[in-house]
């Protein structure tokens, strides 16, 4: 199907000319959450607090193929100078690093806030992070490009089987920081001499110490 963007030749000059319909006033909340809303019509996953499983994490609600579009990441769009980002574990820096704008889901955001990292669940990630634009209709109707942090399923995997758990990379920079300030906590000298060299050691690491304080 063709979506034309622009009027086409002799559109009359008096016509607002629209690539999509224009919300009006008259619609109430509910009314526009039908039309606009966060959530996808057919989840492509769903979230599991079971207490068998000691956090949340995100399920595939049906078989996803590699490059597939899951969720955006919601959360709090943040001003975050680069020495308070990742007090939150749900905070993720956004675009550019010099940008210094983070997306924090501690408070508020959607399914994607439940999405763990794959050490000690599955042997690689089955999903990545991928920032994209979609078009938007800013403030008065002006078309405008807004930036969103994508969750996909990982395009080098074999996709998402139906029921499987959903997992990213946090990447060395999260579990570092973690394992800094529970160790700064426990004023554990002999765990902070042992820092881990690569990214699985430091994740173990801070998975045994969150079990021990039970957290989660
Ligand atoms: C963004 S949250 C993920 C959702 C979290 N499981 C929950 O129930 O709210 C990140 C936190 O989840 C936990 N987590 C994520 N991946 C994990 C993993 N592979 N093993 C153990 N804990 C993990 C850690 O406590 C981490 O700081």
């Amino acid at each position: 199907m063709t979506t034309y963007t622009r009027p086409p030749q002799n559109w009359p000059t008096n016509l607002p000319y629209l690539s999509t319909v224009h919300l009006d006033s008259s619609l109430a909340p509910s009314q526009r959450e039908l039309v606009q809303s966060t959530r996808s019509p057919d989840p492509d996953a769903y979230m599991v607090s079971a207490q068998s499983y000691p956090q949340s994490g995100l399920f595939a609600a049906r078989q996803l193929a590699p490059g597939t579009h899951i969720i955006d990441y919601t959360g709090l769009l943040h001003s975050c100078p680069l020495s308070t980002c990742s007090i939150s574990d749900y905070d993720l820096a956004f675009l550019d690093r010099d940008a210094s704008i983070a997306i924090d889901g501690a408070g508020m955001g959607n399914e994607a806030r439940f999405i763990n990292d794959y050490h000690g669940v599955r042997d690689g990630p089955n999903a990545v992070f991928e920032e994209y634009y979609v078009k938007v209709k800013g403030p008065k109707g002006k078309e405008m490009w807004e930036a969103r942090m994508g969750v996909w399923v990982n395009p080098l995997s074999t996709g998402v089987a139906k029921g499987e758990e959903i997992c990213l990379s946090y990447g060395k920079g999260y579990w570092r920081a973690r394992l800094g300030a529970m160790e700064q906590r426990k004023e554990d000298d002999s765990r902070a001499g042992a820092a881990a060299k690569n990214e699985t050691d430091l994740s173990e690491k801070v998975m045994s110490m969150t079990v021990k304080d039970g957290k989660g």
